[in-house]
């Protein structure tokens, strides 16, 4: 495919030349008299490089370097300037552009530069895609008061030791706090095992706990160690605690008192020092009274309990979340059309900031590369009742298939995830890590 270059130059003469030039060479042209025209061109399809001239009749090139960074960090820019005019083109490198030339433009020159800084280019996106799957994510915690507050007493936990219990709604961040937690603590280290305690029942849920020796059941062809051995002086993560049955509970509230435990089908005694953090979205109070969670455990795992509060309940965060997960996705909030934020504001958010992650990277999928969202983009949250948005708008991906493949796998084999793995022909690693990404893209 053709390269396809952006001339932003107000001389009829110097775009008559280029475009001669540098359709020989092999480029599709594109031609803007002024930035109006510009911006139109930028919207309507994706580029590959931009060629732009600094004064125009109707703005100034510098500003508008700032406009198209904002929208594409990645876009290879080289500025025309007038000759001599070494000031203009040092602050146009400063504000963005990757190279420049002076008039009257050499376009042999122009067009080593323009092979060059293509080059660039592309080794920018891929590093950015690169950072982008590589990158660990951060937590945001923003400014708002309640939020600050938590802030504060997840640093205090983190510097502790003691058991923590994360309450809120699905997607509210629970697991990522409690992960950030583990990393700024004395343990980080060592492991952090997450385990969802409502994907797995009875049995099931006791040998990824515990462990198993060999033949303590009839496809246990070996000895296996369990998620407590894993944690040992490293930090357990039990998600959805609330969904654990009574008999696992009892269990548990063992280990945590006595840092002791047995693998199923074994005698011999382990011991494990890992430290506790505990999730749930529902209330273990009313779990208590309803007889569903023992008291004993609850006082055992919420000696510090931290809330955090649904996304429609700290909208006064909402736009430096946006500009936050937007930024994590490779794009600055100016690729934001000004009246989205409105729509994003209005909206529940049922599914909390996962959500709102996952309707922003839907976005950025849908939109051309190099245009701005607008309200079009986000046409799920108009048009579909909160809490359906990111899942019937669109026919099915070819993830989404992988994933119910991966479900209907599981189910088969009544959770043994030992046996979905072998079936899948993958590790019980990746299959853990499947599942997460499976609980990760619900809203
Ligand atoms: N504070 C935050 N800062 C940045 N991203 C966040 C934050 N909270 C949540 N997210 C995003 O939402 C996703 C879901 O977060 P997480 O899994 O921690 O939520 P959860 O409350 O544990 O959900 P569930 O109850 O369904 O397990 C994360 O992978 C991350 O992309």
């Amino acid at each position: 495919m053709k390269p396809a270059v952006l001339l932003i130059e107000d001389n009829e003469g110097t775009r008559f030349g280029f475009f001669r030039y540098f359709s020989k060479e092999g480029y599709e042209i594109s031609e803007a008299a002024d930035l109006a025209s510009a911006t139109h061109s930028l919207a309507s399809r994706p580029f590959d490089a931009i060629v732009l001239d600094i004064n125009l009749p109707d703005g100034n090139g510098l500003d508008f370097i700032e406009t198209v960074r904002g929208q594409d960090p990645c876009i290879p820019i080289i500025v025309i300037t007038g000759s001599g005019d070494v000031p203009l083109a040092v602050e146009a490198m400063q504000r963005g552009a990757d190279n420049f030339l002076s008039k009257p433009v050499d376009n042999a020159a122009l067009g080593a530069y323009l092979r060059k800084t293509l080059e660039i280019g592309t080794l920018k996106r891929r590093l950015s895609a690169q950072k982008r799957l590589t990158q660990k994510e951060d937590i945001f915690f923003g400014r708002n008061r309640y939020m600050q507050e938590i802030s504060h007493i997840a640093r205090a936990a983190a510097s502790g030791d003691t058991p923590v219990l994360i309450t809120g709604e699905t997607g509210t961040g629970k697991g990522m706090l409690a992960n950030w937690i583990h990393r700024h603590s004395k343990r980080s280290s060592q492991e952090f095992v997450s385990l969802n305690c409502s994907s797995l029942r009875g049995e099931m849920l006791a040998r990824e706990l515990f462990g198993n020796a060999r033949g303590a059941f009839t496809s246990a062809d070996q000895d296996r160690k369990g998620l407590l051995d894993i944690a040992d002086r490293g930090t357990l993560f039990l998600d959805e605690i609330g969904d654990m049955g009574m008999e696992i509970q009892a269990q548990l509230l063992k280990v945590l008192e006595e840092k002791t435990y047995r693998r199923l089908g074994d005698v011999k005694l382990y011991r494990s020092d890992f430290r506790p953090i505990c999730a749930t979205h529902h209330n273990i109070e009313n779990l208590v009274r309803e007889k569903l969670f023992r008291q004993d455990l609850m006082y055992r795992i919420n000696l510090v309990v931290i809330h955090l509060p649904p996304l429609r309940e700290r909208l006064d965060d909402l736009p430096s979340l946006v500009a936050y997960l937007l930024r994590t996705l490779g794009v600055s909030e100016a690729v934001l059309e000004d009246d989205v934020m409105q729509v994003l504001m209005d909206y529940p958010w049922p599914g909390n900031i996962r959500e709102l992650k996952n309707v922003l990277e839907r976005a950025l999928l849908l939109a051309p590369r190099g245009t701005r969202l607008g309200r079009e983009h986000f046409s799920c949250l108009i048009q579909h009742p909160p809490g359906r948005a990111t899942q019937e708008s669109c026919s099915p991906t070819v993830q989404e298939i992988q994933q119910r493949h991966i479900q209907q796998v599981v189910e088969q084999m009544n959770g043994d995830l030992v046996q979905a793995a072998k079936s899948l022909n993958i590790s019980r690693a990746t299959l853990y890590r499947r599942l997460k990404q499976i609980r990760d893209s619900q809203p």
